[in-house]
C-alpha cells in the first residue's frame, strides 16, 4: 500500500484533492477525515498540515507527499521534488512601505517578519546580510503597521494583500513556488514501492497533460499537409488518414490548449477545413 501525504487545509488542499480525484483516486468526503484507504488503487492518504508534510516524508514513514516548493525549502527536511503540479503558483518576495528599502543591502540591521523563517534566514546568510528575522504564523502584512518589523517576506500571488496593506515589493524575487510531489532524498525504496510511485506519477502527469492539451482534428488538401503538420506537430507526430475524396487527408494531433484558437486560425488560412477541438479527459503519455 503506497502511503501518501496530502495537505488537509489552506491553498494547496482543494486543488490537490481535485487533481487526485481526476487521477482516479478516492478522496475524503469530509474535511475532518485525517486518513483514508483507497483499496482499489492500493493507496492510503494521510491528510496533514501542509507545513508538516516534508517532515513526515523525510522520516520515511510516508512514501511521497504533495506540498509547496516553498514549504519544502523552508522545512530544510531531507526530501526532494519529483514532480511540479502547476497549481498554487506564487512568488516569495520582500516588501515594505514605499521608500523603506530598494535592495537587499538596505535590510542590514533591520527586522524582517515572515512565516518562512528558513527560506529568509538562508537567503540573507548566503548574501551576508545581517538582519533579524521574526517568525509570525500568518497575516504578516500587518506586522509593519503594528511595528513588529520594518520589512516582511511573504508569498505573493496577485499582490492584492500587499496593496491593501500599502506595501510594495523590492529586490529580486526570493523564489518561485508551486505545488509539488516530494519523496525522501537518498532513500532506496524497494521495487514494489518504486513501481507504485512511478504509476502514481504517471497518473498525475496524465492529468497535467489532459489539462494543458486538447485534441485537434481537421481535413486538408495533400499539397498543404507539410504546412499543416508544421502547425500541429503533435507529441510524437500527427496521425494522417486518407479521406474518401482523393487529394484530401484527415489530420489528428494534440495541441496546447492555450494556442488552440491561434492554430485553428492559421490552419484555416492555409485551407484546412472542418477543424475541431475536443477535450482530453485522461491520458498516459
Ligand atoms: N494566495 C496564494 N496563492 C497561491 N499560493 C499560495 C497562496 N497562499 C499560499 N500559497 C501557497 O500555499 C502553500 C502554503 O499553504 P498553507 O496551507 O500553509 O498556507 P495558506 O494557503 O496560506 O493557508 P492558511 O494561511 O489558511 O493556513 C505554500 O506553498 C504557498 O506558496
Ligand atoms: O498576492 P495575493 O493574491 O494577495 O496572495 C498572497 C497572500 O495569500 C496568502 O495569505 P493567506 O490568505 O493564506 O493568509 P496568511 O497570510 O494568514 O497565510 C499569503 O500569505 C499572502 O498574504
Ligand atoms: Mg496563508
Amino acid at each position: 500500500m503506497l502511503r501518501i501525504a496530502v495537505p488537509n487545509k489552506g491553498s494547496l488542499s482543494g486543488p490537490a484533492a481535485e487533481m487526485l480525484h481526476e487521477a482516479g483516486y478516492q478522496q475524503r468526503r469530509e474535511s475532518k477525515e485525517l486518513r483514508i484507504v483507497d483499496p482499489e488503487n492500493e493507496v492510503e492518504f494521510f491528510y496533514l498540515r501542509p507545513r508538516d508534510i516534508a517532515i513526515y516524508v523525510s522520516s520515511g514513514r510516508l512514501d511521497i507527499g504533495v506540498t509547496g516548493r516553498d514549504l519544502l525549502i523552508d522545512s530544510g527536511a531531507n526530501a526532494e521534488e519529483i514532480l511540479p503540479l502547476g497549481f498554487a503558483r506564487s512568488t516569495f518576495r520582500f516588501a515594505g512601505k514605499p521608500g523603506t528599502a530598494n535592495t537587499l543591502d538596505d535590510l542590514k540591521g533591520r527586522t524582517v517578519a515572515t512565516s518562512y523563517e528558513g527560506i529568509v534566514a538562508k537567503h540573507l546568510a548566503e548574501r551576508s546580510v545581517d538582519a533579524s528575522v521574526v517568525h509570525l504564523d500568518g497575516a504578516v502584512e500587518t506586522a509593519i503597521e503594528l511595528g513588529v518589523a520594518e520589512v516582511i517576506a511573504d508569498v505573493v500571488e496577485t499582490g492584492t494583500s500587499l496593496r491593501n496593506a500599502g506595501l510594495e515589493v523590492f529586490g529580486e524575487p526570493i523564489m518561485k513556488s508551486e505545488a509539488i510531489v516530494i519523496r525522501r532524498a537518498g532513500g532506496e525504496p524497494d521495487d514494489a514501492v518504486e513501481s507504485k510511485v512511478q504509476q502514481f506519477l504517471r497518473r498525475l502527469q496524465g492529468v497535467l497533460v489532459a489539462r494543458t492539451y486538447v485534441m485537434m482534428d481537421y481535413d486538408c488538401r495533400v499539397e498543404q499537409l507539410e504546412k499543416a503538420v508544421a502547425l500541429t506537430p503533435g507529441l510524437e507526430s500527427p496521425t494522417v488518414s486518407p479521406l474518401h475524396n482523393e487529394g484530401w487527408v484527415a489530420v489528428r494531433a494534440m495541441v496546447p490548449a492555450k494556442e488552440a484558437q491561434r492554430i485553428m486560425d492559421d490552419l484555416y488560412d492555409i485551407g484546412a477545413r472542418a477543424i475541431l477541438t475536443t477535450a482530453i479527459h485522461a491520458c498516459r503519455l
